[in-house]
């Protein structure tokens, strides 16, 4: 697993530590771990470290300590750096004496230090880290354009120290403007704002210098205290369900899936074909598209009524391609009906988004919700004001979190980020039922959220939802917790995505990486999806 711990987080373990370290001993740690990362891409992009140009970018804070500290290691290893200080009267004192000595320069003047950091190798971004508020700072601005225009240009690295300047470290929200960075090297755990979109996108391949937080983060207890966390392949091994010689397709799972019309029968195809690569023992199809689903696939036990004329099943899905007439609400009550868990994605979200969180009261098992940003739109609009889809899917982590809070529901939202939030204690929903204060991320005392970190630009394309909600049903059905099986099918659909575009069974690309290979069906994402399985099970 991957873990990100919220700023308050890393603050109270850093005062932890240096209570028994001598003084600026972290900050030499991160530096060291800095330099190196550097001299690294250095080496691999001009052959030496020596005879190098590097600018460091330093704000007023440790952040810009670290950059200058790193400077001074690369400039005794022969590298040419220059600073431009941002608040010269501010800089980190230890830093610039450490520059200074190995042999390092100051620059003066904005005209000076743009075109220095347009001629440069690389550039480390000191500006701010984690005591960072808001976007940065009009005076910041132009370097960071500068930066931008060489990365462009000249194909100078920029590597972001800790974090990329003007990304929220604890939601990655990016409020103005922010550096674009191609490597993030970040001290003693990920920040959350470095797994999730925008700032994800922002932090380009994010490296991890250990500097000895762990313990003191509580690493190696469950979660840890972690705000964030993200699977990896070998979490997603543990959880995958596979068949003992006792197995038989009822103990396997047998998932229901409401979905589809006369007006579209491929979402009802789609969904199942998700739902039989995703580990189920059997699917049975509900609705008016049955005829479609039992041609392309015979192994589906189908009816053309509703969930309530199908025989038992342990997970509903319910919506894809439903549309919006009495049939559709007829399939969205009579699977909430059924007391096993049901997950509600696309159509299914806008008929609840009609009815609001007063539909799902008195359901004991658990709803999962499956919206993009435009249907989470619908659903908070129900209890809220309703914020544009573009304001969602830029605080993606905010958003998952009160639409959770306010349905009482699991909720996995999609996007260039997808994120899954648990249902929230019961106390938490009679606050946010009452539509006083919303909750903010992280919650209190909460369960960690997680972050998908398989996710592609591929998988923007149509009935890729509806392939996500089959995978993750039969999931369900086969007895993973909603949260589980949310995150774990979201990590197959984008590895499947990955692996379908490339043409071969892949690793999982370093989040940052350009996508690879030709644009894919959904179709081709749920035929992938045994190879991804694959691929994880042999890593596990
Ligand atoms: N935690 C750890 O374990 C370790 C942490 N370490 C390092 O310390 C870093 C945190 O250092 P920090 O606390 O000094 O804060 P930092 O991010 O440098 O900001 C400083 C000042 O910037 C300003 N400012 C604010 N917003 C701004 C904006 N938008 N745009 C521009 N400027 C803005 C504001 O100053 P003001 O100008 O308001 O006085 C603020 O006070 C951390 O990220 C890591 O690199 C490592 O050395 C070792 C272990
Ligand atoms: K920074």
């Amino acid at each position: 697993m991957r873990y990100a711990h919220t700023v308050e987080r890393v603050r109270a373990a850093e005062a932890a530590l240096m209570a028994r370290l001598p003084q600026g001993a972290l900050m030499q740690r991160a530096a060291a771990g800095l330099a190196a990362t550097c001299a690294r891409a250095l080496s691999d992009l001009r052959g030496s470290v020596y005879g190098s140009r590097v600018v460091v970018l330093a704000g007023s804070g440790d952040n810009g300590g670290d950059a200058l500290y790193a400077g001074a290691r690369l400039a005794r290893r022969g590298a040419g750096v220059a600073a431009v200080l941002l608040t010269p009267e501010k800089a980190h004192r230890g830093g610039l004496a450490a520059l200074r000595a190995a042999g390092g320069t100051v620059v003066h003047g904005r005209g000076e230090g743009e075109q220095r950091i347009e001629r440069a190798d690389l550039v480390l971004d000191g500006i701010v880290g984690i005591g960072g508020q808001g976007g940065l700072r009009p005076e910041a601005v132009p370097f960071a354009a500068a930066a931008q225009r060489a990365r462009e240009r000249g194909g100078a690295l920029v590597v972001a120290v800790d974090l990329p300047s003007g990304v929220d470290a604890d939601t990655g929200e990016v409020h103005g403007a922010a550096v674009r960075a191609d490597v993030t090297v970040t001290f003693g755990t990920h920040k959350p704002g470095l797994l999730v979109d925008p700032g994800a996108e922002y932090a380009g391949v994010v490296r991890l210098v250990d500097i000895g937080l762990g313990p003191e983060l509580g690493e190696g207890r469950p979660g840890g205290r972690a705000a964030v966390e993200a699977l990896q392949h070998a979490d997603l091994a543990a959880l995958l369900p596979v068949p003992t010689a006792e197995s038989d397709k009822y103990r396997r799972g047998v998932l229901g899936v409401a979905a589809g019309s006369a007006r579209y029968p491929g979402a009802a195809v789609l969904a199942v074909a998700g739902a039989l690569h995703g580990g189920a023992g059997a699917v049975r199809y509900a609705g008016s598209a049955a005829e479609e689903v039992v041609r392309r696939f015979p192994e589906t036990l189908v009816t053309s009524g509703g969930p309530a004329q199908t025989g038992r099943v342990q997970a509903w899905v319910v919506g894809p391609g439903l549309g919006d007439g009495p049939e559709a609400h007829r399939a969205l009550d009579e699977a909430l009906a059924d007391d096993v868990p049901v997950l509600v994605d696309a159509d299914g979200l806008t008929l609840l988004a009609q009815r609001g969180p007063v539909a799902l009261e008195g359901r004991r098992a658990p709803v999962l919700l499956t919206p993009h940003a435009g249907e989470a739109t619908r659903l908070l609009a129900a209890v809220h004001r309703g914020e544009p889809a573009e304001e969602v899917a830029h605080a993606r982590l905010r958003h998952a979190v009160r639409l959770a809070e306010a349905y009482g529901a699991v909720v996995l939202l999609k996007g260039s980020t997808t994120v899954v939030v648990p249902a929230p204690a019961e106390s938490a929903r009679v606050h946010s039922a009452r539509y006083r204060e919303w909750p903010s991320f992280p919650v209190a005392g909460g369960t960690p959220v997680r972050v998908n970190p398989t996710g592609t630009p591929w998988l923007a394309t149509a009935g890729s939802g509806d392939v996500l909600s089959g995978i993750t049903g039969s999931l369900l059905a086969a007895g993973l917790a909603p949260v589980d099986a949310a995150s774990a099918a979201a990590y197959l659909h984008g590895l499947a995505a990955r692996t379908a575009a490339a043409g071969r069974s892949g690793t999982v690309p370093v989040a940052g990486a350009e996508p690879q290979g030709a644009p894919v069906t959904a179709l081709e994402v749920a035929a992938a999806v045994r190879a991804a399985w694959r691929s994880v099970r042999a890593a596990g």
